[in-house]
C-alpha cells in the first residue's frame, strides 16, 4: 500500500497519489457543475400546466439531491485500467479515455454515481455500470482484461492511500487487500453503511442477477445478506430505472428498529424512492384494520398455515348461488327473458374460470346483457354496444347479479369465519380438523369489524381475502429480508405483491424463531409463488470474529443440522469471554462489562431476555450508565444500547455483552426456538462478546 509517507516523487505531477487527488478535485468540480446545471433549469416554458410543473420540479429536486457532493463520502473508491478499449455498449460515456498514468489503455474511476465533465466525458463511472463489474469480479486467475485494479483509502473524503493489483502481470502474486480488510474491521457506530467499495465476488453475483428471476439467499449470520439485498435494489434501479419507476420497489424487514437501522443505505447510494416496510405494516394498511389483538402461538401458526388459503377461497365463493328465477328485461314495449338454466350456465362458467371474484362479478351483468342481445338480434333488431351497456345496468339484471353473486367485504368475511362456527365448519370441511376449527374461533365474537381485536395473523387473512376479490397490484421487485420467520400465509402476502415482478429472498434457517419458521427454502418459494427460483448460499462472514462464530456454531447441530458453518474473514480472532457469577452479582457484572466495553471504540449492545429488561435497565441507571433502545442511532457520545433478545435480529454492535443465555432460551415457547434465539444474540458481535451468566449455560453451548 502506498501512503503520503512514501518518499516524495521528484515531480509532483508524476506522483500517483497527487494525480489521484487532482482527479478527485476535478471530479468534485464537475459534480458541482452538473448540479448547478440542474438547478438552473427553467421549466416555465416546457410545462403546460401546474400538475406537470409540480411533477417535473419534484423530479428535478430529487436529481439535485442525488447530485449532492457529500464531503465525507468518497466520490470514487476504485479505479480500473483496462488492457483494451472498452466497448461503447458497456457504459454510458465510458469509451475513448486515454491512459492517464496507468499501465493499461483505458482508465476508469469507479464511484457511487456517474460524474462527467463539461464535454460529457466521464470522470467517475457508476459502480453499477457493466464496465465497473470487473472491479468486483476480476482476479489473478480471471483478470477480465483488467491490467490494474486500484483501491483507495480515504479519511473524511480525502484520499490517503491506494493499493494496486496488477491482475494481468504474471510476475505479481495474488494478494489480499489491506484496504478491504481495514474497511471490514472498522468499528461500527451509527446506522448500517453501504459496502459499494468492497462488495465481494460471490455477493456481486447476487447483486447483479438479472431482474427476471427470483433469487433466494441462505446465509449464516453476518455474511452480508442485508447488505447484498439493499445493493441489489440499487443495482436494479440503475439497470431498469424506467420500468421500476413505474412499478415500484419494496424492501421488507422484520421490525421497525431494523428498518431504522438500514434506512440510510439506499439514500447514500442515491436511491431515495425505495419503500421499506414490515410484512405486518403492509397487510395492516391493505386490510384497513387496526391491530390490537394477539394470538396464542398455536392459533397464530394455524392462521399462518397455507390451508387457510383454501378455506378463504371457499368462503369468498360461498355466497354464490344458482339463479332460480329467470331475468326479464323490459325495453320499450318488449320484454326479454333469460331463463334460469341459462343464467346458471353463465354463473358456472365464471366459477370455473381462474379470475378474481370481483372481476367475475363485474363480468356477469355483461354476460347476461350479451344473452339478451343475442335474443334481440334473433328477433331482427340491431343493438350496438351502448344497448349492451344499458342492459347490463338494467335494474333486473343488477338484482339478479346481487342475488346470485353477492359483493364480498373481505374484513367482514374473515370476521364471520372467525365468529360463526357453522360457517367455518362449512368452509373448512375436509381442510381443518374440528379441533383446529375451535382454535380459530373467537371466544367472544366482536360486533363489528371496527370493534374486533384483529391480530397480525388476522390481517394476513383479510389480505388474502382481499386478493381473492380483487387482484393486488404487483411491484417490480421486492427484497424480503429475514424471510425465515414468515408463515406460509405471509409468504403468499409478499408473493402477491410481486406476481409480475421478481423477488430477492434473504434468510437463515438457523435464525428462524417463529413457531411457523421456514423449514425449507423450496417450500417457502412455493408459497411465495416462485417455486423454481434459484437458491444460493453465502458462507463468508464479515461481521462475527472467528472465535465468536465458532462458539455460536456449537448450537447449529441442535437448531439447523445440515447448514454450513460460516467462516470469518475478520482478521482478529475476536475477544470472547464467558464469565459465571453468583446470582446476586449478575447485574453488577453486567454493568462492569459495559463499562469495560465503553473504554473501547465502537457501539455496545447489551442483549438480554425480554423479561429481564426492566431489571437490567434499573441496574444500568444505578450504575450511572445511560442507554439507548434498538433503532435509536448510536453516536460517539451515546454508544450503549439495551437490546431485548426479540429485537436483536439483523442488528450488530462492536461489543456485545450477553446476559444469561439460559434466560434467553427459557424466554421462548420451546427449546429449539430458544436456542435459535440465542444463536441470533450470540452472532451480533463485530469485535468482542462477553457472556455473563449466573444460571448454568445450555448444554449445547457448554459442550466443547
Ligand atoms: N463486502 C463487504 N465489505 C465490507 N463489509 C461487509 C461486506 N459484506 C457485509 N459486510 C458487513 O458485514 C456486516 C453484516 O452484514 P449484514 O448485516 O448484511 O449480514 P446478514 O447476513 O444480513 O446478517 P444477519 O443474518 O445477522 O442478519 C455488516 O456490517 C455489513 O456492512
Amino acid at each position: 500500500m502506498s501512503t503520503p509517507a512514501d518518499p516524495p516523487a521528484a515531480d509532483p505531477a508524476a506522483d500517483p497519489l497527487e494525480r489521484e487527488r487532482a482527479h478527485l478535485a476535478q471530479s468534485r468540480t464537475a459534480l458541482r457543475a452538473m448540479r448547478a446545471d440542474v438547478e438552473a433549469l427553467d421549466i416555465s416554458d416546457v410545462t403546460a400546466n401546474w400538475v406537470n410543473a409540480e411533477v417535473l420540479q419534484s423530479q428535478i429536486d430529487d436529481r439535485i439531491k442525488a447530485l449532492a457532493d457529500l464531503s465525507d463520502t468518497p466520490l470514487f473508491f476504485g479505479r480500473l485500467d483496462y488492457l483494451h478499449a472498452v466497448g461503447a455498449d458497456q457504459a454510458e460515456g465510458a469509451e475513448g479515455e486515454s491512459p492517464a498514468d496507468g499501465v493499461g489503455y483505458q482508465t476508469l474511476h469507479i464511484g457511487r454515481r456517474h460524474v462527467h465533465d463539461a464535454d460529457g466525458d466521464p470522470m467517475v463511472i457508476d459502480w453499477r455500470a457493466p464496465v465497473s463489474q470487473p472491479f468486483y469480479r476480476a482476479s489473478k486467475t480471471d483478470p477480465l482484461d483488467v491490467a490494474l485494479r486500484r483501491r483507495f483509502g480515504y479519511d473524511r473524503g480525502e484520499i490517503t492511500a491506494y493499493e494496486d493489483e496488477h491482475l494481468s502481470d504474471p510476475a505479481e502474486a495474488a494478494k489480499s487487500s489491506k484496504l478491504l480488510q481495514q474497511e471490514i474491521e472498522k468499528p461500527r457506530v451509527g446506522p448500517m453503511r453501504d459496502i459499494v467499495a468492497t462488495i465481494q465476488p460471490e455477493q456481486d453475483e447476487i447483486v447483479r442477477q438479472d431482474i427476471g428471476g427470483t433469487i433466494c439467499v441462505q446465509g449464516a449470520p453476518g455474511t452480508g445478506k442485508t447488505a447484498v439485498g439493499l445493493h441489489r435494489v440499487a443495482y436494479l434501479l440503475y439497470a431498469h430505472r424506467d420500468r421500476l419507476a413505474r412499478t415500484g420497489t419494496l424492501v421488507i424487514g422484520p421490525n421497525d428498529s431494523f428498518l431504522r437501522y438500514i434506512e440510510q443505505v439506499l439514500p447514500a447510494l442515491g436511491e431515495l424512492e425505495v419503500r421499506q416496510s414490515t410484512v405486518g405494516g403492509l397487510v395492516e394498511k391493505a386490510a384497513g384494520v387496526e391491530l390490537r389483538g394477539t394470538d396464542s402461538a398455536t392459533t397464530a401458526a394455524l392462521k399462518g398455515d397455507a390451508r387457510m388459503a383454501e378455506v378463504l377461497r371457499r368462503a369468498v365463493r360461498s355466497g354464490v348461488t344458482m339463479p332460480a328465477e329467470p331475468v326479464v328485461v323490459v325495453r320499450g314495449s318488449r320484454r326479454w327473458r333469460i331463463p334460469a338454466y341459462e343464467l346458471e350456465e353463465l354463473v358456472r362458467e365464471l366459477l370455473a374460470r381462474d379470475i378474481r371474484y370481483g372481476a367475475a362479478r363485474d363480468a356477469l351483468p355483461q354476460r347476461i346483457a350479451h344473452a339478451v342481445l343475442v335474443r334481440m338480434e334473433q328477433a331482427g333488431e340491431a343493438p350496438d354496444d351502448r344497448v349492451q351497456d344499458a342492459v347490463a345496468r338494467n335494474a333486473a339484471v343488477k338484482a339478479a347479479v346481487k342475488a346470485c353473486w353477492p359483493a364480498v367485504d373481505p374484513a367482514k368475511l374473515v370476521l364471520r369465519l372467525l365468529s360463526d362456527a357453522d360457517f367455518l365448519a362449512e368452509q373448512a370441511a375436509g381442510v381443518l380438523t374440528p379441533e383446529e376449527q375451535k382454535l380459530l374461533l373467537w371466544e367472544k365474537p366482536p360486533r363489528s369489524v371496527k370493534s374486533a381485536k384483529w391480530s397480525a395473523a388476522d390481517a394476513v387473512l383479510i389480505d388474502e381475502a382481499t386478493d381473492l376479490v380483487q387482484r393486488t397490484p404487483s411491484l417490480g421487485h421486492v427484497v424480503l429480508d429475514e424471510a425465515q420467520d414468515l408463515s406460509p400465509m405471509q409468504y403468499r402476502a409478499v408473493g402477491r405483491r410481486c406476481t409480475t415482478g421478481s423477488a430477492t429472498v434473504l434468510g437463515d434457517i438457523a435464525q428462524g424463531t417463529t413457531p411457523w419458521a421456514t423449514a425449507s427454502w423450496n417450500e417457502a418459494l412455493t408459497h411465495l409463488g416462485k417455486p423454481d427460483s434459484q437458491v444460493e448460499e453465502l458462507t463468508q462472514g464479515f461481521r462475527v470474529p472467528r472465535q465468536v462464530i465458532a462458539y455460536a456454531s456449537r448450537l447449529l447441530p441442535a437448531i439447523a443440522p445440515g447448514l454450513t458453518e460460516a467462516t470469518s474473514i475478520r482478521e482478529s480472532e475476536g475477544d470472547l469471554t464467558i464469565e459465571r457469577v453468583a446470582p446476586g452479582d449478575l447485574d453488577d457484572a453486567l454493568a462492569l462489562a459495559c463499562l469495560t466495553a465503553l473504554e473501547k471504540e465502537g457501539s455496545i449492545g447489551l442483549i438480554a431476555a425480554d423479561a429481564r429488561l426492566p431489571l437490567i435497565a434499573k441496574a444500568l441507571a444505578a450504575a450511572g450508565l445511560p442507554h439507548l433502545t434498538p433503532g435509536e442511532e448510536t453516536t460517539a457520545d451515546s454508544r450503549l444500547t439495551l437490546v431485548p433478545a426479540s429485537l436483536a435480529k439483523g442488528l450488530e454492535y462492536d461489543y456485545v455483552v450477553l446476559d444469561d443465555p439460559s434466560a434467553i432460551v427459557d424466554g421462548e415457547p420451546d427449546e429449539r426456538t430458544g436456542l435459535r434465539r440465542l444463536y441470533v444474540c450470540l452472532t451480533r458481535a463485530v469485535s468482542g462478546l462477553a457472556v455473563i451468566h449466573a444460571a448454568a449455560l445450555p448444554e449445547q453451548l457448554a459442550a466443547a
